[in-house]
């Protein structure tokens, strides 16, 4: 009978932080059956010697980008944090399968409306479309945009009462009302505007995202007129509430950048209901209330950006010049900060891509060891030389990793 062995519970039980068994790092796990063919035995391993090791991440390159972690998850696909090798830019990327898009209603349509757009559209408050790559084999799509840090709506979240101080909620809507203005100079309505996309970049510019459901009102059009709607019913005005044909575009914009304010100053909306219908019930009845808690000059404001009919309501100009917007106002200590990324771990959103970066430059051993053999058949014409007479002085490690670094790159995996 074989000596009685401990097995450590932390390599029996526990899947490491990285979420895979000690097991497929240590080999020290021995299945032996004793002389009678009974139950098989483990080897006694102290945990001390167990060596857990992060699995290293594989670099993945689009085109000249390294893929690195993902940012997050939206209906269309999954984003996630690349680099531009050539131009070292933080970008996200947007990886849609078209296999998903066409389950979604329009959803090839729109994804290729916003290409088009983006495409265009270079302002400071519009985020910056850097490049599209298809992989017809893939049937995939990859849209490089800005990196930003995170949506206005996950900072609202993270917000005590789910709102800013004024002076905070201030500086983003004067942001939003310029990106608006440029975009209707170029007769885009934006129809989806919400805290959900706004984006904010690390220095806390704003910028207007999602633009699947926008709408380029023709160069010779008579006026803005819209027939069509698909944004959130939370932020729909009483015109497209009511189930009109038609009615002006940009004022549809004005209406839900109101919403966006009084969700912003009040943590609230002017409207809800418990389904879409009742929402809109209320939406076309048209009463709703500020809190007191709002001044009388914010509360004037949204008052002419919520006014119930087109007609009535503002125009993105004249919330410009608005006293509110123009107005300084004073700081104040409760300032919302930018919310964790992942779960609390990194609270200064840094880059995920080192990792792959290694994977490319810092090659494992093994690797190392067939590329110094490369290396010797390259300074021996090709021929694989006899260690015992070969010369050749070991390439020092640096100089190694440098010769290495195109063959890494074009070794790992290209989509
Ligand atoms: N340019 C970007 N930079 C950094 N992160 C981004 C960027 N764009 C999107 N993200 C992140 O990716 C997530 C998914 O974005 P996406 O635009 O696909 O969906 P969404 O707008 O959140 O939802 P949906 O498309 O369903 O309305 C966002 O929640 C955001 O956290």
């Amino acid at each position: 009978m074989a000596e009685n062995v401990v097995v450590p519970t932390d390599i029996i039980l526990a899947p490491n932080e990285y979420g895979h068994s000690a097991f497929e790092h240590v080999d020290q796990l021995d299945f032996l059956n004793d002389s009678d063919g009974g139950l098989p035995f483990f080897h006694r391993v102290e945990s001390s010697e167990v060596v857990y090791q992060p699995r290293r991440k594989k670099a993945k390159m689009v085109g000249k980008y390294l893929v690195g972690d993902l940012l997050g998850e939206g209906s269309y696909g999954k984003v996630k944090e690349v680099i531009d090798t050539v131009t070292l830019c933080r970008r996200a990327v947007k990886i849609l399968k078209k296999r998903k898009l066409r389950k979604i209603p329009n959803g090839e349509q729109n994804v290729l409306r916003e290409i088009q757009l983006l495409k265009r559209l270079h302002h400071k408050h519009v985020v910056f479309l850097d490049d599209v790559i298809f992989n017809d084999e893939k049937q995939k799509m990859y849209i490089f945009m800005e990196y930003c840090v995170c949506e206005l709506q996950e900072m609202l979240e993270s917000a005590q009462d789910k709102k800013f101080p004024i002076f905070q909620a201030h500086y983003y809507f004067k942001q939003l009302v310029e990106g608006l203005i440029f975009l209707h100079s170029r007769g885009i309505v934006h129809k989806d505007i919400k805290p959900g996309n706004l984006l904010l970049a690390r220095d806390e510019t704003l910028k207007i995202t999602d633009f699947g459901v926008a709408e380029e009102i023709a160069l010779h059009a008579f006026d803005d007129t819209c027939h069509t709607s698909q944004g959130s019913p939370a932020f729909q005005p009483p015109e497209i509430a009511n189930g009109e044909d038609s009615f002006p575009g940009f004022k549809v914009d004005v209406w839900s950048s109101g919403v966006t304010l009084y969700n912003m100053t009040t943590g609230k909306y002017p409207y809800d209901g418990d389904n879409i219908y009742k929402l809109f019930n209320n939406i076309s009845k048209g009463t709703y209330t500020i809190p007191d808690s709002i001044d009388s000059v914010l509360t004037n404001l949204l008052h002419g950006m919520l006014a119930f009919t087109p007609d009535k309501r503002m125009s993105i100009e004249q919330v410009q010049l608005h006293d509110w917007v123009r107005k300084r106002h004073p700081r104040s200590l409760d300032y919302v900060k930018f919310p964790p990324f992942k779960e609390g771990l990194d609270k200064h959103h840094s880059m995920s891509v080192m990792q792959y970066l290694d994977d490319l430059h810092c090659p494992e051993e093994e690797e190392c060891d067939e590329y110094e053999e490369d290396f010797h058949i390259q300074q021996n014409n090709g021929k694989k030389p006899q260690n015992d007479v070969d010369d050749t002085p070991i390439p020092d490690p640096k100089h190694k990793k440098r010769k290495t670094k195109s063959g890494l790159l074009s070794s790992c995996k290209q989509s």
